[in-house]
């Protein structure tokens, strides 16, 4: 695990204290800042590069009735994704990151001429409902993915990861990890995904419920063990590219609701890991809130999205990157012979 500079951290904050400006007035862009000091080690940190793995898995529980979409749209969306087509991809161009598409469980067959990473641990998870979605064996594999993306990325010259997903089904896994993992109720989490009803969602609410009373009888009890039973493919390679993040010592940036529940299973395999992520936005989806704030995190925006793909994290990178510049470009009081506060 990565050290934090405590030191650097502590000068960033004297620095802000020093730009001309009104102390506290550029609000949470000055403690974003040093944040990233105290994780670069410089005072002035150098501007984030982001990185985006997109991660695409399929989920048995679709069959259940628990989306507004079928499975099949996983396999499509990929396919997507690799013609330039999806939000993602417009994002990425536009802050100029890198993005990497990931198979780690889809249902469908892909032709392995897309120039994608063929990594398919399996093709999608059992119904989580009735049993566990993966094996312990398969989850480690799906947690190996995520790591060897976020090695592939920093090894670009990345130094601000994201982890986006694509996965019908996956809001469902996501409230079953989040309930596991914060003790909120399912009807406390469940959200409508992709659109569903209100009919739907009460279904969805039962199903959850179901699978966690069934996940707790065959022994779930932590991290891995809750991804296994309950998560994703997609949202295990998340999680540890979370875990790589950490490693390497860069941080990681929080897309909604899906990479959040991938956030709350990676601390409970490695809790120091948390210290290395941001929040990026608030998603429409009903737990996310709560999700967040048992991670400690407050989201930076809020633009009522639930499309996951990691585009609200995409859409934060400028943000954060002002906040550096800001930090690192204003003038400071004596340099510009501005006077202090009376
Ligand atoms: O990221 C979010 O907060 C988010 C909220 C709602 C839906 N999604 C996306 O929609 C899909 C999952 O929705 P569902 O209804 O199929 O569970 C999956 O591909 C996610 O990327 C994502
Ligand atoms: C079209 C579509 C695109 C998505 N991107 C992420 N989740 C998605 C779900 C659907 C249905």
């Amino acid at each position: 695990m990565a050290v934090l500079h405590p030191d650097a951290g502590l000068a960033a904050r004297q620095r802000q204290s020093q730009l001309t400006k009104p102390a506290g007035s550029l609000g949470r862009l000055e403690a974003l800042a040093c944040w990233l000091a105290e994780r670069s080690g410089q005072v002035c940190p150098p501007l984030p590069q982001p990185g985006i793995a997109v991660f695409a898995g399929d989920h048995g529980v679709a069959a259940d009735g628990v989306s507004a979409f079928p499975s099949a749209v996983t396999a499509e969306m990929v396919k997507n994704f690799t013609r330039g087509g999806a939000a993602i991809n417009v994002l990425a161009r536009a802050i100029a990151a890198p993005l990497e598409v990931v198979d780690v469980g889809v249902a469908s067959p892909l032709p392995a001429e897309l120039p994608i990473v063929h990594a398919r641990v399996r093709a999608g998870t059992g119904n989580l409902r009735t049993e566990a979605a993966m094996s312990l064996d398969e989850c480690r594999q799906a947690l190996a993915i995520g790591r060897a993306s976020a090695r592939r990325l920093h090894a670009q010259g990345v130094t601000l990861l994201i982890a986006g997903d694509m996965g019908i089904g996956n809001t469902t896994a996501s409230a079953c990890l989040v309930c596991a993992f914060t003790g909120a109720t399912p009807e406390d989490i469940v959200g409508l995904g992709t659109g569903i009803d209100d009919a739907r969602r009460a279904h969805k609410v039962a199903v959850v419920g179901e699978a966690l009373a069934r996940a707790q009888a065959a022994g779930a009890h932590d991290g891995e063990s809750w991804l296994a039973q309950v998560g994703g493919l997609e949202i295990a390679a998340m999680a540890g590219l979370l875990l790589e993040a950490a490693a390497l010592g860069i941080p990681a940036l929080l897309d909604g609701f899906i990479a959040t529940a991938a956030a709350l299973a990676a601390r409970a395999i490695k809790p120091a890991a948390a210290d290395w992520w941001l929040a990026s936005h608030r998603s429409q989806e009903q737990g996310h809130l709560r999700a967040l704030a048992a991670l400690g995190l407050t989201p930076l925006i809020d633009l009522e999205l639930r499309l996951g793909e990691g585009s609200g994290a995409a859409l934060a990178v400028p943000l954060i990157q002002m906040a550096v510049r800001l930090h690192n470009e204003m003038a400071t009081f004596a340099e510009a012979g501005v006077s202090g506060a009376a």
